[in-house]
This record gives structure tokens, C-alpha cells and sequence, in this order.
């Protein structure tokens, strides 16, 4: 069995957890409240700063000229691409350009830059890989059941479930199961650590702006 696919398996109850999220369900109805918004909007900008720079470092540590390649587009694209998206949003509800990172935001970007930079680069590629696949997912999910007419989320929803993204996720597929390929078993389970780890990530990740997380101290 592919990596991908044991990667999947592994996080499917996770996955159907992040569907129902109310984060999700609430965009998807054009409910979610503005601040919810405008609050993971504001936080996602910096984690795709942070993504950014973690694509550029696997990037580095790559071997295959074709994976380098495919990693240092990512990184334009996560800065390029997604910042176009925050922009027009951050035009539209003002929100500041910079921005602190809340406690979730800032121990998933830490977590993925850690793997990328100090783990084997298997380990670290299969650590962004549900920055990527999980998107996708969620984006069709969303794209197939909204209403289509003036929907208050538009752009984001165009953004996860447009051809040039779909593009980027099956190719960051297709690395990871190639570095899989070649990887010791021991390597392979911590890539399947890492995929996981990333993913509950994710879900804290919405969580965290539904419920506007804030520093305690
Ligand atoms: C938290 C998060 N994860 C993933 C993506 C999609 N690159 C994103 N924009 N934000």
C-alpha cells in the first residue's frame, strides 16, 4: 500500500472530526461570524509566512532536482498565490498587516519548521503534506455544498477548490510517496507521526480561530 494511502487511513476519523467542525460547517453556510473570519484570516497570514519559509528549507534538503524545483514553487505559491487571497480579505475587513501569532498558530508553524529544518526530509515533507491534502479535501467538501449565489466566503472557497491548487496537492502527493518509497520502515513510521501530528494541527487550527484563542498570560 502507497504511503498516501496508510497516511489517509490513519487520520480519516480525524479528517470527519475537521468536516464537522463548526468552523467549517459555518463558512460552508456563509454563517460564520465576520470576527471568526477576519481572526483566522489575520492568523493564517502568518502561518503562510512560516509555510513558506518551511517549503523553502525542504526545499534545500532535497536530492531530487524535480522535488527542489516542486518545493521552491510551493513556497512561492504559499507566499505568492495565498497572500493575493489574505490581501483582497484584509482590504475588505481591515485587518493589520502584522500580525502576533496566537498560541496554536505558533506551536503548529514551530512544529513544521522543527521537523523541516532538524528531522530526516521525509519526515519533514511528510509534515506539510496535510497543509496541503487536508485543504484540498475540506475545499471541495465546502465547494460541492455551498450555495453558490453571493456567498460571503467566495474567494477562500475558489482558492481550495480551484485546478492550480489541486495541481500543487497531487504532486506533494506524489513526492511524498516517492521519498516514502525509499525510506527504512522505522523512517517511514515517524512520516506517518509527522502526517498525523500536522493534522491535528490542523484541527486545532480551526478551533483555535472559532473560538477567537487568545494568550492567557
Ligand atoms: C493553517 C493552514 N493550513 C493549510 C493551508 C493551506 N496551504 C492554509 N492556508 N492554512
Amino acid at each position: 500500500m502507497k504511503f498516501s494511502q496508510r497516511a489517509w487511513e490513519r487520520i480519516t476519523p480525524l479528517y470527519e472530526k475537521i468536516l464537522a467542525m463548526p468552523f467549517n460547517q459555518e463558512l460552508m453556510e456563509g454563517t460564520l461570524e465576520i470576527e471568526k473570519f477576519k481572526f483566522y484570516m489575520a492568523q493564517d497570514a502568518y502561518y503562510l509566512g512560516e509555510f513558506g519559509k518551511t517549503l523553502s528549507t525542504l526545499s534545500g534538503r532535497l536530492h531530487d532536482l524535480n522535488h527542489v524545483l516542486a518545493f521552491s514553487e510551493f513556497a512561492s505559491g504559499a507566499i505568492v498565490v495565498e497572500r493575493a487571497l489574505h490581501e483582497s480579505y484584509f482590504k475588505e475587513f481591515g485587518i493589520p498587516d502584522l500580525v502576533n501569532p496566537s498560541p496554536t498558530c505558533l506551536l503548529y508553524t514551530n512544529y513544521i519548521l522543527n521537523q523541516a529544518a532538524y528531522s530526516n526530509v521525509e519526515v519533514g515533507v511528510a509534515g506539510v503534506l496535510p497543509c496541503f491534502w487536508i485543504y484540498k479535501k475540506v475545499g471541495d467538501y465546502i465547494y460541492e455544498n455551498h450555495h453558490h449565489e453571493g456567498h460571503r466566503y467566495k474567494k477562500w472557497i475558489e482558492t481550495y477548490a480551484g485546478e492550480e491548487f489541486a495541481q500543487s496537492v497531487k504532486l506533494a502527493i506524489d513526492i511524498t510517496d516517492a521519498l516514502a518509497e525509499k525510506a527504512s520502515p522505522e523512517a517511514q513510521e515517524k512520516m506517518l507521526d509527522a502526517f498525523e501530528m500536522a493534522s491535528k494541527l490542523e484541527w486545532m487550527f480551526w478551533d483555535s480561530a472559532y473560538k477567537i484563542e487568545k494568550w492567557e498570560v
